[in-house]
């Protein structure tokens, strides 16, 4: 999968995610009303609302980016009607031949970790019948409990030919709480960093990165430029563009040499596109126009700054 990645990635010239995050309040009200109208102010309307909000959104993007990742908590806090709604995004980007990113953050025991691997990424038995439960491309996943909870998403990767992006150094004010601690005169960052390239090592893709790639935030570019350092065949996803301050400029330390190596994310720096000034003109009923040019500025921004480096 990493190697459709890459593919789609330099198909498009567009090394960027879009990031489907709905919450209600950025869906606008002509969606919500008829969902409503359809299905009542229920847990079904709002998952209703959220369907037709990232359909509109992947219609009008699909041929620009080569990937999307939703991200499972905004369809989680409306129970088991947003968790179909999440399902039914992931078929409709896969239909749509988008990469989906699972943003799902897991990570447990071992016995746990490889549920929620097969939940996700792989296949689950049922008595002589074999379902295939979300069928995310590649999923995110915390490493703090170590190896044998990294393990089992790894292996179902490898018999699936899916892939993971390793929480390193997160995008949040937070991150260096315990991401910086100095362990033994080295970041704890670095010491997840090593780690995440040496799992590498052992699931390499045909185009020289891993299908076990990272996730470092585009809000701490010197951090990216020692990791990429660190993890040079390592496939990076970038979150914290737009909505939380990062910018084209601060993104060239995550790219390699070759122009791959990272992925951009930006979720309601799209999604929510059209109630920023910057689109206010397309209006809330043509939201998805405004999500476009918003892909648009992002690719340009970030070629931008790759070809001034
Ligand atoms: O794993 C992630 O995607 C992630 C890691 C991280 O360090 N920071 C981070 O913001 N994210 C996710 O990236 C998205 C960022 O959303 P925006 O700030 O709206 O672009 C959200 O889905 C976050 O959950």
């Amino acid at each position: 999968m990493i190697n459709k990645l890459i593919a789609k990635i330099q198909k498009t010239g567009a090394p960027i995610v879009v990031g489907l995050d709905p919450m209600l309040g950025y869906i606008p009200e002509h969606i919500q009303k008829k969902a409503f109208a359809e299905y009542g102010e229920t847990l079904e309307g709002a998952a209703e609302a959220i369907w037709q909000f990232n359909k509109e959104i992947v219609d009008k993007t699909y041929d620009l980016i080569p990937a999307v990742k939703p991200q499972i908590a905004m369809y989680e806090q409306f129970g088991i009607e947003g968790l179909k709604a999440y399902k039914k995004t992931v078929d409709y980007c896969k239909s749509r031949d988008l990469v989906v990113i699972g943003d799902i953050k897991r990570g447990d025991i071992g016995s746990t970790s490889a549920a929620y691997a097969v939940g996700h990424l792989g296949k689950v038995q049922v008595g002589s019948k074999c379902y295939v439960p979300f069928d995310e491309d590649f999923a995110t996943v915390n490493p703090y409990l170590g190896s044998d909870g990294v393990k089992p998403f790894m292996e179902v990767c490898k018999e699936e030919n899916k892939g993971l992006f390793i929480l390193v150094k997160t995008s949040n004010p937070s991150s260096g709480e315990f991401q910086d601690q100095l362990v033994n005169g080295r970041p704890l960052y670095e010491l997840v960093g090593e780690k995440v390239a040496q799992w590498g090592e052992e699931h390499m893709g045909d185009a020289g990165y891993s299908y076990i790639g990272a996730v470092v935030g585009a809000t701490y570019p010197e951090m990216g430029a020692v990791l990429r350092k660190l993890m040079p065949k390592t496939y990076i996803l970038v979150p914290g563009y737009g909505a939380q301050g990062g910018k084209g400029k601060d993104l060239v330390n995550f790219f390699n040499e070759d122009g791959l190596g990272a992925i951009v994310n930006s979720s309601r720096g799209i999604i929510a596109a059209y109630k920023q000034e910057k689109y206010a003109k397309f209006g809330a009923e043509n939201f998805g126009d405004a999500s476009r040019a918003a892909v648009e500025d992002m690719v340009a921004d970030i070629s931008g700054a790759l070809n001034a480096r």
